[in-house]
């Protein structure tokens, strides 16, 4: 599913912080959204995700024929800058959240969350609760929620802002993984995820 944005405004109150902005997020590939910090990145993937509605402008998503259709929350999984997971919940609880959220039975979910631990890497702590996890493991569990949802576009807002390097690289990697399955926008200032993504969209934020 391709994301287009057309002619985008949006301001709060007197502010206004995307103004007439376009771009184009292709499916199957990560796309940087990058730009200064107060640059409008959030406010857009709030808008992409349909958390928002933008003043001006459109957001629409393509299918591969062509068709466009409004941003719909149920089309999307977001991943947060701080990996929100259920902290008192073992890493497979959290990701069957996702597995369910299309109405699947149990057993296939389970099915799902478990192969989406495994690509990840963290098969072997299932059973364990996130708050005895590192950030970078958190994270990771909030990723393969992502993929067990199954949905088309995977949003993720400073993914790696409080992970050290190596932890990164592996979120950059598992992000163009997951490219394969569904259209991936992270913003984010870390030159390691922009390296490894395959496209940049750049706000300027000089409003
Ligand atoms: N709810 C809000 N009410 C008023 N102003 C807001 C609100 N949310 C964001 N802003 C302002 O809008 C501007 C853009 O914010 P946004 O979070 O989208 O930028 P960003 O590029 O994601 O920044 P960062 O890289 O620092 O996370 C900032 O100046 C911010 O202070």
């Amino acid at each position: 599913m391709q994301v287009i944005v057309e002619g985008v405004g949006f301001s709060y109150r007197n502010r206004q912080v995307l103004d007439q902005f376009d771009a184009r997020f292709e499916s199957n590939r990560v796309t940087a959204l990058v730009g200064p910090s107060g640059s409008g990145k959030s406010t857009l993937l709030a808008a992409i995700a349909g958390y928002t509605r933008p003043q001006a402008g459109h957001v629409w998503f393509a299918d591969p024929d062509g068709q466009r259709k409004r941003p719909s929350v149920e089309q999307v999984t977001w991943i947060a800058q701080d990996a929100n997971v259920l902290a008192a919940r073992t890493a497979l609880d959290n990701v069957l959240v996702g597995a369910l959220s299309d109405g699947s039975p149990f057993s296939a979910a389970s099915e799902r969350a478990l192969t989406a631990l495994r690509d990840v890497g963290l098969a072997h702590l299932m059973n364990e609760r996130c708050r005895t996890m590192s950030g970078g493991e958190k994270q990771r569990v909030a990723i393969a929620r992502s993929l067990a949802s199954d949905r088309p576009l995977i949003v993720a807002d400073e993914p790696s802002a409080s992970l050290d390097e190596s932890s990164t690289r592996s979120i950059a990697r598992l992000l163009s993984t997951i490219a394969g399955r569904a259209t991936v926008i992270v913003a984010t200032h870390d030159p390691v995820i922009v390296e490894a993504a395959s496209a940049v969209v750049r706000l300027r934020g000089d409003l």
